[in-house]
């Protein structure tokens, strides 16, 4: 263990023992510690801090669900207030519920919906539940979720297990009023801020750092309050308290707070409510009256709920959605010296792929990944195609860069679900390749050259080539329109163990060789970040930052130490 752990390990522990006895309520909270990497660190010295926190085992992740293959694990949120006199003739439930319908690839082990009449300080309707957003909603529940306000959320668990206890948004009853909460991210300091709430004599029913975030803002701001709860200053508090990472949409009695973490890490953006029959498209025009407002993860729903996108909420960036319309309260900073972090994987494979982020749709990124990729890994070949779904639009970028023609190879099973665990390799392998049947005529006798947008476990693309050698093809080269995945994400992202992600065991030569390609290779980190870069025209260059820790080991607030791999 180097000298940076032994330190780190000391103060956590001499922190905790402190906390414990010498912490009581009236006791101002300090900010919290994070392992701060040494920034003079080598990666090697990062890898090694990451295996002696494996080792040590600290902290604990509860009940993180299993998968087959991929990334899961981000959740989406959304808001919806009508503008003007209440109750309006906006349908804030069902507009809701199709926002949500739209995030669905964010999460879909449970989903909740929570609406304000903006009257009563007590009472808020609630529905909740496991599954799908179609299944829970049913007429019955969309009109009993009355309403001139709403949040919602639909949910892949990371901090706590995927049950109806943790199933969001969280409602609490405070002195001011009901509060409801929807969060996607996950706290990477969540040991030591639970352990500084329970110490303010708070008790928490659940192990969710959501439900933390959600009794963390019930905490008096240290400053005090003399008129009555000043919400923002306990969302800035809260802020001050927990560095990343979340975007939060929070709901009181008659207004929304919409607040992202100020690194930026995940997304959130606004959309504006127009009359039915006003164009959506086109820059958002101030002149145009709004309905009501909305918030979301992505904008990729907007269209289709009335919503014309305005824009992102910024990093730091707490906004207060009333009757009257939108406001920002705040920015708060981030600590000197260190940059915005929004999560390079949104574009390479959890966003849909018709979202907008930083003023650039994700399927313009998607199809520049796969011109780098063809840039930097060319090879002969008769076709190029790709692994259905979020591999296509990098497959098209590398065709129109190479000249060799796109043609579909593989048919994807809808029916077949992202996740699901069995219990041996082999019905795993099995389980994958039952996702997709080949196309016989565009691969007998072909040279392929086959591109997906990641390598997680390696479990698609084995049994992907398997069944492309079955229906003839000559060649197949896989291509890798992002690079390979190495480091643990602590931000909202479940990445395996060490050990599952095939890039730690074996080199790009290795891995082809164990999954029968002809040849494979991946996209660089330089050209990921030049891709994803090539097109940003909102901002400047250099107010931009992407969270690469999962592929760099750079992690944008230093190693969080309470977790484990
Ligand atoms: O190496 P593995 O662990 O097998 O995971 C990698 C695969 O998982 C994802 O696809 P997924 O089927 O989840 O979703 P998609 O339809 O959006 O591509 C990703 O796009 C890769 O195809
Ligand atoms: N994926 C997410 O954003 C999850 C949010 C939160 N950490 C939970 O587990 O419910
Ligand atoms: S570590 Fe990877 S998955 Fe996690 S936030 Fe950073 S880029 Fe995204
Ligand atoms: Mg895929």
């Amino acid at each position: 263990m180097d000298k940076h752990t032994r330190k780190h390990i000391c103060q956590w522990l001499l922190g905790s023992v402190l906390g414990i006895l010498f912490f009581p309520p009236y006791v101002k909270i300090r900010y919290p510690k994070m392992a701060s990497i040494n920034l003079d660190n080598t990666l090697e010295d990062n890898k090694n801090l990451s295996k002696d926190l494996e080792k040590l085992r600290l902290g604990k992740r509860y009940g993180r669900g299993q998968t087959e293959s991929g990334l899961t694990h981000e959740c989406g949120v959304f808001g919806c207030i009508a503008v003007g006199d209440w109750p309006t003739s906006l349908e804030i439930s069902q507009i809701i519920c199709w926002g949500l319908v739209a995030l669905q690839h964010r999460g879909q082990e449970s989903a909740g919906i929570v609406t304000s009449e903006g009257k009563c300080v007590k009472s808020f309707n609630v529905c909740k539940g496991m599954g799908l957003i179609n299944t829970i909603f049913d007429d019955a529940a969309i009109s009993r979720l009355r309403g001139n306000l709403g949040i919602g959320h639909t949910r892949y668990s990371t901090s706590a297990a995927s049950d109806e206890v943790n199933c969001q948004p969280f409602v609490v009853h405070t002195a001011h009023g009901a509060l409801a909460v929807a969060h996607n991210g996950e706290l990477v300091n969540c040991d030591s801020l639970r352990r500084m709430v329970l110490a303010r004599g708070v008790g928490l029913s659940t192990h969710s750092d959501s439900e933390l975030i959600t009794q963390a803002l019930c905490l008096n701001p240290p400053e005090g309050e003399s008129n009555g709860p000043d919400w923002p200053a306990r969302i800035k508090h809260l802020m001050q308290l927990a560095p990343l990472s979340y975007s939060l949409v929070i709901m009181l009695r008659d207004k929304i707070y919409a607040v992202r973490d100020p690194y930026g890490n995940r997304p959130l953006c606004l959309g504006k409510m127009l009359p039915i029959n006003e164009p959506l498209d086109g820059d958002c025009d101030d002149s145009r009256e709004a309905e009501g407002w909305v918030v979301s993860s992505e904008s990729c729903g907007f269209l289709s709920i009335g919503a014309q996108y305005v824009r992102e909420v910024f990093p730091g960036e707490i906004i207060e959605m009333t009757k009257e319309g939108i406001k920002t309260i705040e920015i708060v900073e981030r600590p000197p010296n260190k940059s915005q972090a929004f999560c390079i994987f949104e574009y390479v494979y959890f966003a849909r792929s018709d979202s907008i982020f930083e003023g650039q749709m994700v399927y313009a990124v998607r199809l520049q990944c796969g011109r780098q990729l063809a840039i930097e890994h060319p090879v002969e070949a008769d076709i190029v195609s790709s692994v259905p779904e979020s591999g296509t639009a990098a497959a098209h970028g590398f065709s129109r860069q190479s000249g060799i023609s796109f043609a579909e190879v593989l048919c994807k099973n809808r029916y077949v679900g992202r996740s699901f665990i069995q219990p041996s390799n082999r019905l795993r392998q099995l389980a994958v390749a039952k996702k997709f049947g080949a196309l016989g005529e565009n691969v007998r006798g072909k040279r392929i050259i086959l591109i997906d947008d990641s390598i997680v476990r390696g479990n698609t693309i084995g049994p992907i080539i398997k069944l492309l050698r079955n229906a003839g093809a000559k060649e197949v080269h896989i291509r890798i329109a992002s690079p390979p995945l190495l480091f643990p994400c602590y931000m909202g992202i479940n990445i395996p163990t060490r050990e599952e992600l095939i890039a730690n065991k074996l080199t790009p030569k290795e891995l082809a060789q164990h999954i029968g390609a002809d040849s494979l290779q991946y996209l660089s980190v330089e050209g990921l970040i030049k891709a994803v870069k090539w097109d940003i025209k909102t901002k400047s260059p250099t107010k931009l930052g992407h969270c690469t820790a999962c592929l760099t080991g750079e992690y944008p607030g230093g190693v969080p130490i309470q977790l484990e791999w």
